[in-house]
């Protein structure tokens, strides 16, 4: 039974109190959830005993659901938001099974916590990875500094370390090609892996902008995963092989300088941050791998990866031969690498991720049938996969939680202007339009407090470009503060460089020129939603749909809107399934349909206008979804 004397706190009188002693009943508050947390965490170790027993898998996903669904509804009673509910709990569930993970492990792998000592790049940003996954493990560690990636391998090897932390990927500029090409030669085994999240920032010696510094630093790593927001400056980028080498330069010079570094990177807290977040790509996720003498097992309850390198020889479908035994066991394939074998010019090693345990029998058959099949065929490893992915409600949870609230709305609030957004306990969209900055930074501002995840701005009749950059970038930064995504409705070409540069997402209009559609598609470097126009026939639908798939965009979404017919929905839910129609649909109600084709995670749009005395309207709904921003 919690014991937590919530009354007293509800009904404190605040008039009556200072501000120190509110204080004090927040830091007890903090205390008691703090408390109540590092309970929850140990009855989760409980749970992983009794998963040690039964072999159940670690992670339910059913259960998730259904905590996550009731942890929403108590909440709208104690005036809690859904996404603050959620966000917490991804947190607290993440940790969860992390920690359930943990203790299999040890259980298989008898770890005594004993202290390792570690090999890492000196003055890496791995240092930050590795000091999170060995906390969690209860296992000190001593660092043992390496110059390079080699040498890292190399103190393994001698037994000056027992492992080495290593950077094999990201999810913006791709494969670490240095620690690949190590791993082929090795005798050391992956034993673990570290997904974690990067921003690249710009960091000076001087308050200044980026026009004002003589010099930008950067390592070719950390450009490349930045290199969009420096094509301006490229007469002032220096090349160097360290990011702490960039840190003494800045420390050094007088005049502004400035370095292209991680946000993780040891040292760029004493610096300036004068541009953030800065990568390509929004979210940007660094892989590393652990390395170690002695390979380990991965308990059958924790969710697996195997890595392993093979070579084919050159004769046609040598590869696609090696790739369908893994399809015929049923093993996913989570990433395929090549590299070139030194010495024999255009012959290559293929390096498989593949998400299964080793000791699985599909794995044991399946390599059993590839060995003959190729020329060299290596385990590296066999490891925990680091990531747990946050649990996604089903669309019709959100639907029905949505209906349960609006019935419970009284008549008088539903009548407020922006009641509309409350009544949805899923994520509500706004769009939104006009010229006036200072009207739109304070209608962003309603709209969140109103409970709006994010904005749709739209670009109609904005055609000059200066003028556009200049409103979306104080768009942006509002929306930034209010943390809320920004996403641009396009309506010309001459659009797109700014939606590029300031939104998260994109939606542009279904035409019949499709021509030109595809074309801006193709332009935008974001997340794109094409809205589709209600009564298209069938093979129009999917000659327009190809000429999509051709644009090169890759995160391409179709949604309907509110006006699609029934037939619509089912024509095109008919030729998802078929496997002709590919691009994932958005629509609020077709919700039913396109669940059933697995595609949907729809999101609730709105409209905010103002009336002619200025009052907010929120009127018309269409959907966007959820993995755009
Ligand atoms: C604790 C459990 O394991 C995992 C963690 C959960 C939690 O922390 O609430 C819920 C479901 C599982 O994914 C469980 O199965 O109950």
């Amino acid at each position: 039974m919690i014991n937590l004397p919530l009354g007293r706190f509800i009904f404190l009188d605040k008039n009556m109190l200072s501000l120190e002693q509110i204080r004090q009943e927040i830091t007890a508050l903090d205390q008691a959830l703090l408390t109540l947390l590092a309970k929850r965490k140990a009855i989760a170790i409980d749970v992983a005993r009794s998963k040690q027993a039964t072999t159940k898998p670690v992670r339910d996903i059913e259960r998730e659901q259904a905590l996550l669904i009731r942890l929403i509804k108590q909440g709208a009673e104690l005036g809690l938001e859904a996404t603050y509910i959620t966000q917490i709990y991804h947190t607290i569930l993440e940790d969860s099974v992390r920690s359930q993970q943990v203790y299999l492990q040890q259980q298989v792998n008898a770890n005594n916590n004993s202290r390792l000592t570690l090999s890492y790049v000196a003055d890496s940003e791995a240092l930050h990875a590795a000091n999170n996954f060995y906390q969690q493990r209860k296992t000190p560690i001593s660092l043992a500094p390496a110059a390079h990636f080699q040498a890292c391998f190399e103190q393994v090897e001698q037994g000056t370390a027992d492992a080495a932390i290593l950077p094999i990927e990201s999810s913006s500029a791709g494969s670490i090609n240095q620690v690949y090409d190590l791993l082929q030669h090795t005798q050391l085994a992956i034993t673990g892996e570290i997904v974690c999240q990067q921003n690249h920032c710009i960091y000076s010696n001087h308050n200044v902008g980026l026009d004002q510094v003589e010099k930008i630093y950067t390592t070719p790593e950390a450009y490349s995963q930045a290199d969009q927001c420096l094509l301006p400056y490229q007469d002032k980028i220096h090349y160097l092989s360290a990011t702490s080498k960039g840190i003494t330069e800045l420390t050094k010079a007088r005049e502004p300088v400035a370095l292209l570094a991680s946000d993780l990177h040891p040292g760029v807290e004493d610096l300036s941050l004068i541009k953030a977040k800065v990568n390509n790509q929004a979210d940007s996720l660094s892989r590393y791998i652990i390395v170690a003498k002695q390979s380990i097992q991965v308990a059958s309850q924790v969710p697996a990866k195997t890595t392993l390198v093979v070579s084919t020889g050159q004769q046609a479908g040598a590869l696609l031969t090696v790739l369908s035994v893994f399809n015929q066991h049923q093993l996913p394939m989570t990433k395929l690498e090549s590299r070139p074998v030194k010495g024999q010019p255009w012959q290559e090693v293929f390096y498989i991720d593949l998400a299964a345990n080793l000791d699985d029998l599909a794995m044991q058959q399946a390599f059993a049938e590839i060995q003959p099949l190729t020329h060299h065929f290596k385990i590296l490893g066999c490891y925990p996969s680091h990531e747990v992915a946050a649990t996604q409600l089903p669309s019709q949870a959100y639907v029905d939680l949505s209906l349960q609230q609006s019935k419970e709305q009284d008549a008088s609030a539903a009548q407020h202007p922006l009641s509309e957004i409350t009544q949805h306990q899923h994520c509500v969209l706004v769009s939104l339009q006009g010229n006036d900055i200072e009207q739109l930074k304070q209608d962003c501002q309603q709209l969140k407090q109103a409970g709006s995840h994010g904005i749709v701005f739209s670009l109609e009749g904005h055609h000059d470009v200066t003028n556009m950059a200049q409103l979306l970038a104080e768009l942006k930064h509002t929306c930034q503060q209010l943390h809320m995504p920004l996403g641009v409705a396009i309506t010309a070409p001459v659009q797109i460089d700014a939606a590029n540069k300031f939104a998260q997402f994109a939606t542009l209009p279904w035409s019949d020129n499709m021509d030109t559609i595809s074309a801006c598609c193709n332009k935008l470097s974001i997340a794109t939603a094409v809205k589709v126009a209600p009564d298209t026939a069938a093979a129009s639908w999917l000659a327009q749909c190809q000429k999509l798939n051709t644009s090169g965009n890759q995160r391409l979404f179709a949604y309907i809107n509110e006006t699609a017919k029934v037939n619509d929905l089912n024509c095109v839910s008919e030729l998802t399934a078929q496997g002709l129609f590919k691009l994932p649909l958005l629509d609020q109600d077709a919700i039913t349909h396109a669940t059933r084709c697995g595609k949907l995670g729809a999101h609730l749009e709105l409209s905010l206008r103002r009336d002619n005395q200025g009052q907010l309207e929120v009127s018309a709904l269409t959907n966007i979804l959820a993995a755009i921003y």
